[in-house]
Formats: structure tokens, C-alpha cells, sequence
């Protein structure tokens, strides 16, 4: 379970009590971005037995180094359609590597020797939900479904497309960039209610 675009002191502590194994940081253009000076602060925050995550859409690896260096992220996440290379160049980081796409990809986690693959909406960060029965038995290894999941319907999502894990970040926020603790909570609860 992934509480991702959080920029709030608040919501790191309220993700991490209520239960999420990961953390994401956007670092790139987005209304929930945030500079990898905070994102060090934010992941100060977290303990070791959860994931911080660094967000980076189209920016080149050296970038991303940087600023996965300067916020001490434990994992990098590529949204969108970076090259292998990309995923090449970072391998000696330290950091876990994710790969972000939608349904039209190559659905082999591992593909672009990356740890884990994130099978999103069309649109990142929208919001919107999609399809997620379209993906049901293609992806292999550890792979998250995104996009468009909330607490009312992420038990739905599970059932139709049967993730390994599962990332939010709008379903948890009453306004783009703005997280409600209350959401987050509610969200992980429903997350462990379909897991029974
Ligand atoms: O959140 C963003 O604005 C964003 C911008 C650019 C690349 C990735 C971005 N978000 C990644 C995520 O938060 C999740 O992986 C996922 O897309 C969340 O989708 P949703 O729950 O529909 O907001």
C-alpha cells in the first residue's frame, strides 16, 4: 500500500501510523511537488520499515540522482515512458527502482530491470479511474495498481484487475495537492478489509 504526493508533516505520520508500507514524494511538475530539500525533510520522518519514494516524470537520470541523493529517497519511481537506459544509469544509485506506466506497456515487472511496476491511469496523477479489469493476469512479478482508486472503490479495483499492492494519491485529498488524514486512514482500512 502506497499514500503517494504527500507534503504535509501531518500526513507522513498519519500514512505511516494508519499503516502504508510506501511513501511517495513527487519531484517533478505536478501540484503536489515538492524540493528534494523537503522531500529530506519529510522522509526524516519516516521509519525504515517503510518505503520513501522519489516521483520523477521525464527528467535524465542525473536529475533524478540528485535529487534522490539530496532527499535520501530508498526508491526512485520513472512515470511515463523513460528508456531502459534510464533505468540502466540509475541501477548503481542504491535506491530501488519503479517503473510507472499505463496499460499499453510492457507489463513485465523486471522488463527494464526494475524492483516493482506501477500500472497506472493514462493521465498520472489525475485521479480518473480506468479500466483496471483490462489488466487483470497481464502483469507479472510485484506490480501496484494506480489511478483512480479511493476508499469507496479500491476494494472494487482489487477485485477486478488482483494487484500486489495498490498506490493513491488523489483518492486521499479534498482538493489536487491537498491530503486529508481522515481519506488516508479510510483508504488503508479498505485496503485491509478486501485482503480480509
Ligand atoms: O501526482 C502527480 O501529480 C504526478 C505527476 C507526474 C507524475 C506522477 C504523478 N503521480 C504519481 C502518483 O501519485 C501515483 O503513482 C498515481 O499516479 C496516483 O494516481 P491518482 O491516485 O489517480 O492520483
Amino acid at each position: 500500500m502506497k499514500i503517494c504526493g504527500l507534503s504535509e508533516p501531518e500526513h507522513v505520520a498519519t500514512a505511516v501510523r494508519a499503516g502504508a508500507d510506501a511513501i511517495g514524494f513527487v519531484m517533478t511538475r505536478s501540484p503536489r511537488r515538492v524540493s528534494p530539500e523537503r522531500a529530506a525533510e519529510l522522509a526524516a520522518l519516516v521509519p525504515g520499515h517503510v518505503l520513501t519514494v522519489g516521483v520523477f516524470r521525464g527528467e535524465d537520470p542525473e536529475t533524478v540522482r540528485a535529487a534522490a541523493l539530496t532527499s535520501g529517497v530508498r526508491a526512485v519511481q520513472l512515470h511515463g515512458n523513460h528508456p531502459h537506459g534510464d533505468f540502466t544509469a540509475l541501477k548503481d544509485l542504491g535506491a530501488r527502482l519503479v517503473r510507472a506506466v499505463d496499460a499499453q506497456a510492457d507489463l513485465r515487472c523486471g522488463a527494464y530491470d526494475e524492483d516493482l511496476l506501477i500500472v497506472d491511469a493514462p493521465q498520472a496523477g489525475s485521479g480518473l479511474p480506468w479500466d483496471w479489469a483490462a489488466v487483470r493476469g497481464r502483469p507479472s512479478g510485484h506490480w501496484m495498481l494506480a489511478g483512480g482508486l479511493a476508499p469507496a472503490n479500491v476494494g472494487e479495483a482489487i477485485s477486478a484487475a488482483r494487484p500486489w499492492g495498490v498506490d493513491v494519491s488523489s483518492g486521499v485529498e479534498t482538493a489536487p495537492g491537498v491530503k486529508d488524514s481522515g481519506l488516508i486512514e479510510d483508504f488503508l482500512r479498505a485496503v485491509r478489509r478486501t485482503h480480509g
